[in-house]
Formats: C-alpha cells, structure tokens, sequence
C-alpha cells in the first residue's frame, strides 16, 4: 500500500528566505503525524505545497500515491485542508457555507444536505447551524472550519495550528474529534508549535527548525533518544550566581548526573540530567543537604519533546519562537497567500 502522504525533497523560498530548506516524511494510511516546530519553522509552506496552495522550487509530494504536481484536482479531492485563519463570510450561516463548500466539491444536493446534517451533528455544533457565523466564538468557527474541511470526505485531513488561540475545552474537544476521525480510518497531518499537543495526539511527529527535519519518530522513541530524567534544583527563590555555580560543582562530579546547567533566566535555578534511575532525587537532596545548602523546591521528570528539541538545535521551542517574533512580516506573507498560489 502507497503512503497517504509522501514528501520527499521539498524545497521552497521566498526570495531570499529558505522557508523550507529540505523536508521528507511519509505518513502512513491511518496515522496522526505532527509536524512540531517553532514560529516560522516552515509548516505552513510544507503543508500549502502538499495541498496544492503554493508552488514548491522543488521535491515529490504524494497524496495516494498521486503526484499533487503532475495530478493537483485528484490530489485535492483527496484532501481536506484547514488553514490557520479562515475568512468566513460571516452574513451566512453556519448551514449556508457548508452548502457553498458542497457545491464547490460538487457534491449533489441531496447527499450534500444529507453530509451537512452528519458532519454538523458530528462536530456538535447543529444548534448553531442556522446562525450568522458572525456570531460564532472561535471554538465553533473551528469546528466549522472542520465540517468544512471534511465534507468531501477526503482520506487525509491537514491541519494547520488547529487549536491556537482556543480555550482548553474547545481544545479537548478538538483533540477528542481527531482521535474519533483517525479511528474511522482517516489519515491526519497537523502542525503545531504546541508540546503537549503534539506528544497527546500524533503517532509519529517530524520536528522541523529552520526548514528542516531534525528528527522523526514516535514522541516516546525521540524522547527515550535523548536519554536521562530531567531534575530541576532551587537552591533559593532567588539563588545567587556564586551559589548556583558552587551547587554546579558539588552535583556535577556524581556517577549519576550526566550534566547540569545553571539558568540564569530562571532564578538561578539548576537543570540536570540525570541517569533515568528512581533515587537520583533523594541522591541530589542528600548531597546538597551535606554540603550545607538548601532545598527550596525541586523536581524530576522524564524528557519532554522540548528536551528532543533542545538537544538537536541548542535552543528551547519558546527561545525559538521569540527569535522569530519581530523577524517577519506577517502582514506581507498575508497579502500573498491570498492572492493564491505563490
Ligand atoms: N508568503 C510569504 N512571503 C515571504 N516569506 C514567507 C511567506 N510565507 C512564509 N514566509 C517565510 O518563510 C518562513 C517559514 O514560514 P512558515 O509560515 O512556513 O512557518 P511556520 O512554521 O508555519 O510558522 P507559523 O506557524 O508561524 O506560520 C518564515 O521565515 C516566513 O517568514
């Protein structure tokens, strides 16, 4: 069986911004894979140029094995694609526009309106189907946005930053839809600058920075890659750098810690790695507690997908993201994706 997706070589830029440098992956039928990566990372251009949106310099995009260069209208009926922001036209009713996205697919009418009833009861959102979508909070939007996406029943379903901006139930609600889609079979690709997102639903995630993929997996294989439990050590509320570096020193030389690092963004506070043992806390407070210095809080956990990252690009999803912030205009990247295929 060909993958539901398969992108290979993909490269694309915006005059002199590489905004995907190299990205290949392939999705089995029936997965949810994640695209994880900060602000900027280039999703949104991978997944536009899978879905026919935007023009790639070059590489192999394959959606049921059917090229989306060579074949776009099949590939298209193949997916169903849900942008970050959708203009809705917001005079029409919820109703109304999947009516208008049915004629577009060119479904017939009696089985759009059959659809319509299905994906609104689905979604939970029929007491609202004859209301103005100008009247609509985020969280139904979204769920619009997926009645929308999904009407023509495509085998894959693309999702760019579903949940961003949303509150925690509409956010749970979503993620219960997804799980409820792939279990009937669909395939699901959904990016996403969100960790915990990522870790709670995807099968397999593709970390990208900067255009590329730096790792792919599972989220616990990646996370068992990376190795060692995480233990983060408040000496104080406010630990001085003099103590900080002298806590450093005394955990450093332990057969047990593989490495501890001072961060001053924090308080002063201590990250350590540690090998993935069930005493390594108690051996920490032990050895501080003979040296003298204090415990104001501490705590270990396993690796998180962030530590994945941290490890493959020395720098946190979040640093990541504000480096972006500031270096881009959005405004412009708009202005452009509206204007269609670029
Ligand atoms: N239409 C455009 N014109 C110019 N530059 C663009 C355009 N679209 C994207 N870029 C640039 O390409 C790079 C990748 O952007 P992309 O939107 O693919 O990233 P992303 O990971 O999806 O981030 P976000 O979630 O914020 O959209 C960024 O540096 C961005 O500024």
């Amino acid at each position: 069986m060909s993958p539901a997706v398969e992108i290979q070589g993909l490269q694309k830029r915006y005059g002199t911004v590489e905004a995907v440098k190299q990205v290949s992956l392939s999705i089995q039928p029936g997965e949810i894979f994640g695209l994880l990566g900060p602000n900027g990372a280039g999703k949104t251009t991978t997944i536009r140029c899978l879905c026919t949106l935007t023009k790639p310099d070059a590489g192999i995009l394959k959606v049921n094995g059917v090229s989306v260069l060579e074949r776009p209208r099949l590939a298209r009926q193949y997916l169903g694609y849900i942008a970050q922001e959708v203009a809705l036209d917001k005079v029409l009713t919820g109703r109304e526009l999947l009516q208008l996205q049915a004629a577009l697919y060119h479904i017939p009418a009696k089985v759009a309106k059959a659809r319509i009833d299905q994906m609104l009861a689905l979604l939970d959102i029929a007491a609202y189907g004859d209301q103005k979508t100008g009247t609509y909070s985020g969280g139904l939007r979204k769920r619009l946005d997926l009645a929308a996406g999904l009407l023509h029943q495509p085998d894959v379903l693309v999702l760019d930053e579903p949940t961003v901006g949303l509150d925690i139930e509409s956010r749970a609600a979503i993620w219960q839809f997804l799980r409820q889609l792939k279990a009937a079979g669909t395939t699901v690709l959904i990016t996403s600058h969100y960790l915990e997102e990522i870790d709670a639903l995807a099968d397999r995630v593709a970390i990208i920075d900067r255009g590329e993929v730096i790792a792919t997996g599972t989220p616990s294989d990646l996370k068992d890659k990376v190795g060692g439990d995480r233990i983060t050590l408040r000496i104080r509320e406010f630990t001085s750098g003099d103590e900080a570096e002298s806590a450093r020193q005394l955990l450093e030389p332990l057969d047990f810690v593989q490495e501890v690092i001072v961060n001053p963004a924090q308080g002063n506070s201590l990250n350590l790695v540690v090998d993935p043992q069930s005493d390594a806390l108690l051996n920490v407070q032990q050895a501080l507690k003979q040296s003298g210095l204090p415990v104001f809080g501490i705590s270990q956990a396993r690796p998180s997908l962030d530590d994945v990252y941290l490890a493959a690009t020395g720098r946190t999803l979040i640093d990541a993201e504000l480096a972006a912030v500031g270096s881009r205009d959005l405004k412009a990247e708009r202005k452009q994706q509206m204007k269609g295929v670029s």
